[in-house]
């Protein structure tokens, strides 16, 4: 790791170097971490943070994986598959996930001696997951969610981070960042951002179970900023997309991308005054903003949704091409497209706007590039 990293970030030495020592154990309980998801992303969050509890005597060594069972070509169930093998074979094959990783099929079994729960599934199914957790967490339990996307209700819209302290009555942060999943996989370098609302000394205790030597995460005290960051920039990887698939060129990509932005600043601004501009500039907003445009599934199945000239489905696009891992990218733009139309702001927001129509098909790609961007 860069020596500029280390004078950056303390927290980061502690962790890569197991630093909290035994005195740390005599004073607080082991906290108890389960993971609930174990897609691409879930896995990757496992892998890094079963590699911190084995070095931190503030955690227990396991960390429990809750897997959305299924059943493989070969028969056997992925949960079974990952516990024998050490590795997610469907969503992140070829990675170890170390032996401290235990896949659990039960929800609630999964979750209920942890005090530290990570939520990080594709945010469609989490609504239905919260449901099924109310009552069988601990009282104590403190939550995290990696989760890219929003529920809209009638009342308007409603972050995950949200939809989880309503359901279940816990503190929830945030962790968001430029992060495709496979990169960090293989420990390539790569930075995070926390987004927490008061408790800084929670932040700082996520920090340090996710925080490696190729894994920088720094906190920021605005959890609706980081959390609409990860959100809507999906939502831009799809434009860019289509972009990319339209063969537009560079500089378009870049305008869209900078268009992008700038309805991402206005809109999280417009939701929540309280967002910061500085969190535009921390992992979780441009430089995420960059990477989903370059190398994320949104961006790829926006490519060859504008190839086809819209004549195959984003679904039917999601199935052939990402094998079981989901978009956020296309229901999230719908979700946008709910609240810009309830609140009359369409006209505020072309690009979002311009997405959702394309998606559904009631513009064609090429619409992108025709809107009138103030
Ligand atoms: N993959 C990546 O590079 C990154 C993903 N994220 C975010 O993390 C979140 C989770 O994404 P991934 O881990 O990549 O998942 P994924 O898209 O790779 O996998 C889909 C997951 O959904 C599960 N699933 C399918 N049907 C389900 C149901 N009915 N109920 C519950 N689960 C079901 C599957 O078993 C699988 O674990 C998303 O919000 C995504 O935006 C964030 C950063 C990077
Ligand atoms: O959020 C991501 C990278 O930070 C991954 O984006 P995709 O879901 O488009 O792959």
């Amino acid at each position: 790791m860069p020596q500029f990293l280390l004078d950056n970030n303390h927290i980061a030495a502690a962790a890569a170097g197991g630093g909290a020592g035994a005195a740390d154990e005599t004073m607080t309980a082991k906290s108890r971490v389960t993971v609930v998801g174990s897609g691409n992303w879930g896995s990757v969050a496992a892998k890094l943070i079963a590699s911190n509890t084995l070095k931190l005597n503030s955690f227990h060594d396991e960390v429990s994986m809750w897997v959305f069972e299924e059943t493989l070509p070969t028969g056997e169930k992925l949960s079974q598959v990952i516990n024998r093998t050490n590795e997610n074979v469907k969503y992140l094959p070829g990675v170890k996930l170390g032996k401290n990783v235990v896949a659990n099929p039960d929800l609630e079994n999964a979750v209920k001696d942890a005090n530290l729960l990570v939520f990080v599934t594709p945010h469609q199914f989490m609504e239905g997951i919260c449901k099924r957790l109310v009552g069988k967490i601990r009282a104590d339990a403190e939550a995290i969610s990696l989760i890219k996307g929003m529920e809209v209700k009638r009342e308007g819209p409603c972050m995950i981070s949200t939809l989880i302290t309503e359901q279940l009555g816990i503190n929830c942060c945030v962790l968001m960042g430029a992060n495709i999943a496979n990169e960090i996989a293989v420990e390539k370098f790569s930075e995070a951002t926390v987004g927490y609302r008061k408790n800084k000394e929670m932040a700082e205790k996520w920090v340090q179970l996710f925080n490696t030597s190729y894994f920088m995460v720094s906190p920021v005290q605005d959890v609706e900023g980081v959390e609409l960051c990860g959100t809507l920039k999906n939502v831009v990887a799809i434009a860019a997309g289509l972009v990319d698939g339209l063969e537009m060129g560079n500089n378009t990509k870049a305008a869209i991308m900078r268009i992008g932005l700038r309805e991402m600043m206005a809109l999280s601004k417009l939701l929540f005054p309280s967002v910061k501009d500085s969190t535009f500039f921390e992992s979780c907003g441009v430089a995420d903003l960059i990477t989903t445009c370059l190398g994320g599934r949104n961006r790829k199945c926006a490519e060859a949704f504008a190839r086809n000239g819209g004549k195959r489905s984003f679904d039917e696009l999601e199935a052939e091409m990402l094998q079981g891992q989901k978009l956020q990218g296309v229901s999230t733009a719908k979700e946008v497209y709910e609240v810009l139309n309830h609140r009359g702001w369409l006209e505020l927001f072309p690009l979002f706007s311009t997405v959702h129509e394309i998606c559904i098909a009631r513009l064609p790609p090429i619409a992108i590039v025709n809107v009138k961007f103030k």
